[in-house]
């Protein structure tokens, strides 16, 4: 959603304009930012760099003559230069088309989808299939067609390298051919082409047809015109292998009259062998686009072949046209993956979230060993026109490390001795189970729940709107308040949160001396407080305090050691010998984690010698290492857009330890992403 706020802010273009690296103030300048924003951007940017998006550049400081020495700034990569809006080829409309909501919102019905009758996701959240959909929806029509002809732009870059293949065709047929931009290279690349794009009529309604290029209006499961060939880029992907069947027959019988045509097909091979993983991964990604929004499914040379000899030909040859060696084309198709797996990274997402509401970590470990497939279609109860589709989620989730493939005994039939696939489950998998502690299910399942997913629709308006935080302009409302209305939506956070609490179990012992000789201890913005739970636990010496809005803590009965108190930490916190903050400070701003850090000082300041425990996040990038850093700096930009908070660096924390009036600080990096940093008087 980070990478759609760059291309809605027009980013690549400014940079562009600009003829060289471009500095983060004449940026904001030329992105003309609300001025309570301008400190957001180079977060944005952090992230994009981070990701391969953008390359930090030193450039001769230029603004004042006394100012000398370098400055940093932000150039293009091959990655962005694809978002140039005007440049060919450019996807820009490709990533705003894939994330716009409409496309966006299936992916919250995956779950429900696998055990109930609709046909696809998007027919779940839109009532309807996606052709009709957009027929019914002119703008989205035309999103959906821009983004297509962006992505056929890149067919300029391999047309020349393909001279051999159309050599000697007179006619061709683009079937599905949108409107018509490939036809157009086509025709440009070869001119003895004549060529004729077979579309739906709203998608080709009011195209005018020109010299060597036809627009005919139909249904390719009816017929195809006859021709020299047929060409079908990205089509049948999009269909199920019946689908797929009938067309390739229209296809043959569309070009058999001149009893030596071909069929041309642009689209995805599967090879999870030979691919590097990151070309594997989106093509993975497409696969389960292909499942979610319509009926089709990225298929490996031997599914091809299948349906190619049942189609009735004879034979084919495959060319992975866009790798190839020493191409200037080969780079742009590396920027093209790792683009398109950048855009649909949220299917990553969004996949996970469908297994832990289908409960699949569950299943394997009930099961006790590694799973089959058959065994584990039988366990989720899956509708049966849905089975074949499990192993494509699984495929996702073993590539991204959620489980893995073993090889066990067959066990089904006596007669099928050797050995079959069955899934595993990994570290983070095992995080997953939903009656295990620590459970981080909760967390995934409230982290993506449309609630929290909307508000990033809105994040490029935001940056140029007077809203406080992109929540804001999703919801009417901050946060706190959203939860105080919404009990489902409060309990689902506080879930989350606990979930993300039960963490601490696995450190305790380790911070021993940190609670030692501590009576009394509050911990503010506590939640439920399943952390304060386990203080007690470890530390029976100590009375804890959590302190919360009022309605997070209404029902929660006090016990011996534990007491809740409903109230605000920006009024005041209960005195006590140490104040202790778990990820609340990086939800508040630098002028409101001031305002809490001076309340801390406070409440500890009664017997002189009190401390402020934070558990929260800080940004090294410099030592850690690079997923670390990058599932920090998400968590930034997620601290930016549900409320007003931000993740800091170490430099950042001191200046405001200091500010609030504390002498020291020392930072124990505990727990993976976060860090246990003490504060003293
Ligand atoms: C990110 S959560 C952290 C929860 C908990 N510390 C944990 O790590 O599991 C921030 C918490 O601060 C609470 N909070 C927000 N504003 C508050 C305020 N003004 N006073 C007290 N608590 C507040 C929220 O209700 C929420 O539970």
């Amino acid at each position: 959603m980070s990478l759609k706020c760059v291309v809605q802010l027009g980013i690549p273009d400014i940079i562009d304009r600009h003829g060289q690296p471009i500095t983060l103030p004449d940026l904001v300048t030329a992105l003309q930012i609300h001025p309570a924003k301008t400190g957001n951007v180079h977060r944005l940017m952090r992230l994009m760099v981070h990701s391969g998006f953008f390359a930090r550049k030193q450039v001769p400081k230029n603004h004042v003559e006394a100012d000398e020495g370098e400055e940093e700034a932000y150039d293009l990569t091959p990655s962005s230069t694809l978002l140039l809006k005007d440049k060919v080829p450019s996807l820009s409309s490709f990533v705003l088309g894939m994330l716009d909501p409409a496309s966006a919102a299936p992916w919250q019905f995956l779950g429900n989808w696998f055990r109930g009758t609709e046909v696809t996701p998007f027919e779940s959240a839109h009532g309807m299939g996606f052709w009709e959909y957009a027929e019914g929806n002119p703008e989205f029509n035309s999103l959906f067609n821009k983004a297509m002809a962006s992505d056929s732009g890149m067919m300029n870059l391999v047309i020349r390298d393909c001279k051999p293949i159309f050599d000697g065709l007179s006619s061709l047929v683009d079937v599905g051919g949108g409107t018509g931009k490939v036809a157009r290279i086509l025709c440009d690349a070869f001119p003895q082409l004549k060529c004729t794009v077979l579309e739906l009529p709203h998608v080709v309604a009011d195209l005018p047809d020109c010299e060597n290029l036809k627009f005919v209006r139909g249904d390719m499961f009816q017929g195809i015109p006859p021709a020299d060939a047929v060409f079908l880029k990205l089509i049948l992907h999009d269909l199920s292998d019946e689908e797929c069947l009938k067309v390739l027959k229209k296809c043959r019988e569309a070009i058999a009259s001149n009893g030596q045509g071909k069929v041309i097909i642009i689209d995805i091979v599967m090879n999870e062998e030979k691919d590097e993983h990151e070309i594997t991964e989106a093509k993975l990604l497409f696969d389960l686009l292909m499942m979610v929004v319509i009926t089709g499914r990225e298929r490996s040379e031997k599914d091809w072949k299948k349906l190619f000899l049942e189609a009735g030909f004879s034979s084919y040859k495959v060319t992975p046209i866009f790798v190839m060696e020493g191409d200037e084309a080969r780079d742009l198709f590396g920027a093209q993956s790792h683009l398109y797996k950048h855009v649909f990274s949220f299917i990553t997402s969004m996949s996970l979230k469908c297994v832990v509401q289908l409960g699949i970590p569950d299943i394997i470990d009930r099961h006790g060993q590694p799973i089959t497939l058959p065994d584990l279609v039988t366990a989720l109860q899956i509708h049966p026109a849905k089975t074949g589709n499990v192993h494509r989620l699984m495929r996702l989730m073993v590539h991204s490390g959620f489980f893995a493939r073993k090889q066990v005994p067959k066990n089904h039939v006596e007669a099928d001795e050797g050995e079959e696939e069955a899934y595993d489950l990994t570290p983070s998998s095992r995080l997953l189970l939903k009656d295990k502690v620590p459970s981080l299910s909760p967390f995934v399942v409230a982290m993506l729940d449309p609630a929290f997913a909307a508000p990033w629709q809105f994040l490029g308006n935001w940056f140029r709107g007077s809203e406080v935080t992109p929540f804001e302009s999703a919801h009417g409302m901050g946060i706190w308040e959203y939860g105080e209305g919404n009990p489902e939506f409060n309990s689902l956070f506080n879930k989350a949160m606990a979930s993300d609490s039960g963490m601490m179990n696995l450190v305790i012992r380790d911070c021993k001396p940190i609670f030692d000789g501590l009576s009394s201890l509050v911990d503010v913005g506590g939640g439920t407080g399943k952390v304060a739970r386990i203080l007690c636990d470890a530390f029976p010496q100590l009375k804890c305090t959590v302190l919360e809005l009022p309605h997070v803590v209404a029902d929660l009965p006090d016990s011996e050691n534990l007491k809740f108190v409903g109230g605000d930490m920006f009024q005041v916190i209960p005195p006590a010998d140490a104040v202790f903050l778990k990820l609340t400070l990086h939800a508040l701003s630098d002028e409101e984690c001031l305002k809490v850090l001076k309340k801390c000082r406070e409440a500890i300041a009664s017997n002189g010698q009190g401390k402020v425990i934070i558990i929260d996040i800080v940004i090294n990038e410099e030592k850690d290492e690079h997923e670390i850093t990058e599932a920090k700096l998400l968590f930034d930009l997620l601290m930016m857009v549900v409320v007003t908070g931000r993740e800091r660096s170490e430099k950042d924390w001191k200046k405001l330890f200091l500010e609030a009036g504390f002498s020291g600080y020392k930072v124990t990096p505990i727990f993976g992403l976060r860090s246990l940093i003490e504060v003293f008087l």
